[in-house]
């Protein structure tokens, strides 16, 4: 296995994702869905790219805006929170912009917050004044509190912030939230929502002058092919002609059908690429509105 190659070495790609968490699995998943593979090395810190010159480094995921900052990687898989903090921290130590959000992924959504204990009558941001709030994301809180103009103590935790409040650490968190059920075990309520995130494809800023900037147009290409279809599906389905305006209607995310005539001039033949979900309900309301012999099929690739 060849070792990893030192920075300035420009032939190949690297990409850092999360070594093990929540956008590990996923990543990668969407990574091998544009046809990367990898042979793994013995630490599994670097994995060297075998179908193409794209090697994936595995690290903490608040190690990835400073690695991309850095230059040791090209492009990183991280929630917009995580990329978003180091701009805000960044941005208060007059630091220009080193990476910025190339695509949104469409897994690992949720938004940071501000809770408060479910008793507190919230009345606004002004609350907070001369309070003291726990988090995780200082740069994001302390920038949020300047906008609102309250002035409050922001005290850092590394995790296991929801339960400040109720050791009297502090007055109030500003954390994640996505199913909301860690603040109702902490008997917290969310109050403010400071940002809405999922995982992105964090990259540089400029383009690459090498020969990264071919490998990176392959990437993104496949990238957009891939994320298009996740939830896309082609279907097929017989209707009388009269029935097509009505049929359309009901299936406003569809590419333009491929119509075919059988049976005459008034039995038609469709297919159509459609990217929203097609549940059970919209199969039902489309057989409702005329159409026979429907059929839903999955999707493998595309590329335009
Ligand atoms: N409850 C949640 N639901 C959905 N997405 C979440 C949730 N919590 C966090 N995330 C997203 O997943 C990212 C990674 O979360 P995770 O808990 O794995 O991070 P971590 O504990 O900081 O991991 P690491 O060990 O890499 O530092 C977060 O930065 C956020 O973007
Ligand atoms: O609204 P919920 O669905 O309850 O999710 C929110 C929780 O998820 C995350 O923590 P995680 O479970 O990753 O634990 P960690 O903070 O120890 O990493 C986040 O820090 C919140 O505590
Ligand atoms: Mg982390």
């Amino acid at each position: 296995m060849p070792p990893p190659a030192a920075v300035g070495a420009r032939d190949r790609l690297r990409i850092a994702i999360q070594k093990s968490g929540r956008l590990s699995e996923p990543a990668r998943a969407l990574l091998a869905a544009c046809g990367l593979s990898w042979r793994e090395s013995r630490d599994k810190l670097f994995c060297y790219g075998e179908s193409l010159p794209v090697d994936l480094l595995l690290v903490r995921d608040d190690d990835i805006p400073g690695l991309l900052a850095d230059g040791v990687c090209d492009y990183g898989i991280v929630g917009r929170n995580v990329l978003a903090e180091h701009a805000a921290e960044r941005a208060r130590e007059g630091s220009h912009v080193a990476s910025r959000e190339v695509r949104a992924l469409g897994f690992g959504a949720c938004r940071l917050a501000i809770a408060v204990p479910e008793r507190w009558e919230w009345t606004g941001p002004g609350d907070l004044q001369g309070k003291r709030i726990a988090t995780s994301y200082p740069g994001l809180l302390q920038q949020w509190l300047g906008e609102a103009g309250v002035d409050a103590t922001v005290a850092t935790l590394t995790g296991s912030v929801e339960i400040a409040p109720r050791l009297g650490q502090a007055d109030a968190v500003c954390d994640l939230v996505s199913s909301g059920a860690t603040l109702v075990a902490n008997q917290l309520k969310p109050v403010e929502t400071l940002l809405q995130t999922e995982a992105v494809l964090a990259g540089p800023v400029l383009p690459f002058g090498d020969a990264r900037a071919e490998l990176a147009a392959l990437l993104l290409r496949r990238l957009e092919g891939v994320l298009k279809l996740k939830d896309s599906r082609l279907l097929l389905f017989q209707a009388r002609r009269e029935a097509l305006p009505r049929l359309l209607k009901l299936l406003p995310d569809a590419e333009p059908p491929t119509v075919m005539q059988v049976d005459g001039a008034d039995t038609l033949a469709l297919q159509a690429l459609c990217h929203g979900s097609m549940t059970w309900q919209r199969l039902e309301d489309l057989k409702l509105a005329g159409a026979s012999a429907l059929l839903v099929l999955p999707v493998e690739r595309t590329l335009s």
